[in-house]
């Protein structure tokens, strides 16, 4: 069976201050430090205005760091946007594409999903792709075509297990306590998993985390599913305790 390295990534959605982040960033790079070896790879996702801080304060540390979005072009008259040269630049490795809030709130298509995770790629950073159903989708059963039509448009064919990671993220689970049941996980992660082997020659090294309401309560439990490859931490990545507490069910 192939082992893959879990990773625990934190999305900081639109929250913190500067003080906020640059206390949470350090919190975490000092944890990181006094523990030494890690069981998983550990990114947090800052707001683009604190990521220059947060690239600072981890620095040397084994906190790695990511943008939520990038634009589909490396630069040009796009007001508002931040292009994936630029996250480069200022020292983060990966790029959320395609969470749900941006498919939702932006109005993302996949297509435009895939071509943002072609831009990140071409800019030498990973691109954590989002997947996921909503709740009626669920309810009418379609799931898992809902998520492998996204798999197979939002993944670019240039893909590779070491520049991308794929979240699975339920919309109905995000934010609001509820989490999909482990069977519910199994289904779909092993669906993906199964989409990607066909696809790509090293799909079955690819990462494949679960995102929706995962806490210390439930941590050890997903991650125990098999194809969950580490989490997607949103509300609980914003208190360290309780990050690290993730984090540590990969020890
Ligand atoms: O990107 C993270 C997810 O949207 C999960 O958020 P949550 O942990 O607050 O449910």
């Amino acid at each position: 069976m192939t082992q893959r390295r879990p990773m625990i990534a934190g999305n900081w959605k639109m929250n913190c201050l500067r003080a906020d982040g640059i206390a949470l960033a350090t919190a975490l790079a000092a944890k990181a430090a006094e523990k030494g070896a890690l069981g998983c790879d550990v990114l947090v996702c800052p707001p683009a205005t604190l990521l220059s801080d947060v690239v600072a304060a981890t620095k040397g540390s084994a906190v790695m760091v990511g943008g939520q979005d990038c634009h589909v072009a490396t630069s040009g008259a796009h007001t508002g946007d931040v292009a994936a040269p630029m996250l480069a630049d200022i020292g983060a490795g990966y790029v959320l594409v395609g969470h749900s809030e941006r498919r939702a709130d932006h109005d993302e298509s996949s297509t435009t999903i895939r071509l943002k995770a072609i831009a990140a790629h071409d800019a030498g950073l990973a691109a954590v792709v989002c997947v996921g159903e909503t709740e009626q989708e669920r309810d009418l059963g379609a799931t898992l075509a809902v998520v492998n039509g996204q798999v197979a448009v939002s993944v670019p064919g240039g893909a590779t297990a070491k520049n991308t990671i794929i979240a699975y993220e339920p919309v109905w689970a995000i934010g609001t306590g509820r989490t999909a049941s482990v069977a519910e996980v199994a289904e779909v992660h092993a669906a993906i998993r199964a989409e990607l082997v066909e696809r790509f020659e090293d799909g079955d090294e690819f990462r494949i985390l679960y995102g929706g309401s995962v806490k210390p309560s439930n941590a050890a439990e997903l991650l125990a599913v098999e194809d969950v490859d580490g989490a997607l931490v949103g509300g609980a990545s914003l208190k360290v305790d309780d990050f690290w507490k993730i984090i540590e069910t990969c020890a």
